[in-house]
């Protein structure tokens, strides 16, 4: 039976296929449809589906079940969504890392620039993160890098230790790769596939039939 509200969502976004290989799920991201300015997948559409969202938390935290870690943080906003739902699998807390203006708490702030080359301020609440606390940062994608960088300076100059760093797609960025070398990291992209999540271009979009265009 189809689940409530399947008529309003492209139907195959249920899809649970018999075999499911390594990042299968990856397939469920939609496509931009917004014009040049937006030169982003949208892996929140694989949320939707029960067991896509499960493989790929199981997937992200495979290199890290064995390591101790004391808390999950997810960066504003579509972190949160990953970054809880591991902090819960772990049964560990889960701390919100946002953007400038949204916490009514005393906040240590961090200046950052993203993919979009703007100025931008993200901040933590001051009395979660204590030296020595060993954190695992969550996040949808890194792009640039400019983000998860200034997540991770929160954490750092607070004493607090970067456990490892997940995120559907780290991009082969210098920032991305930068990441990569200094972190524990798991990410949800296998090799081959890995050309086309830096050109923001999947094949499996053709088979949504939808339009898209790119940058
Ligand atoms: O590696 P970078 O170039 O820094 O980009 C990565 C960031 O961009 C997106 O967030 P964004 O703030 O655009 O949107 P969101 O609020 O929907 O998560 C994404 O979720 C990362 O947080
Ligand atoms: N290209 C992209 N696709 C999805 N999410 C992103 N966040 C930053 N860049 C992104």
């Amino acid at each position: 039976m189809d689940p409530p509200g399947s008529r309003l969502l492209p139907r195959d976004v249920w899809r649970i296929p018999k075999t499911r290989e390594k990042g299968w799920y990856l397939a469920l991201m939609a496509p931009n449809v917004k014009g040049p300015g937006y030169c982003w997948l949208d892996p929140s559409r694989l949320y939707c589906n029960q067991q896509g969202l499960q493989d790929c938390i199981t997937d992200l935290l495979q290199p890290f079940w064995e390591d101790p870690i004391d808390l999950v943080a997810g960066i504003d906003a579509m972190g949160f969504i990953l970054g809880a739902a591991i902090a819960n699998t772990l049964q560990k807390g889960f701390l919100a890392i946002r953007k400038a203006g949204h916490l009514c708490v005393e906040t240590y702030t961090q200046p950052y620039t993203d993919y979009s080359s703007r100025q931008k301020v993200m901040e933590v609440r001051t009395d979660a993160i204590t030296p020595g606390l060993r954190v695992l940062l969550v996040d949808q994608w890194i792009e640039t890098g400019g983000t998860m960088q200034a997540a991770i300076q929160l954490v750092e100059q607070r004493g607090g230790i970067v456990a490892g760093v997940a995120a559907i797609c780290i991009e082969d960025s210098e920032g991305g790769r930068w990441i990569q070398a200094q972190y524990k990291c798991s990410h949800c992209v296998p090799n081959h596939l890995m050309p086309q999540f830096n050109q923001h271009q999947l094949e499996s979009f053709s088979t949504l039939g939808m339009r898209h265009s790119l940058v």
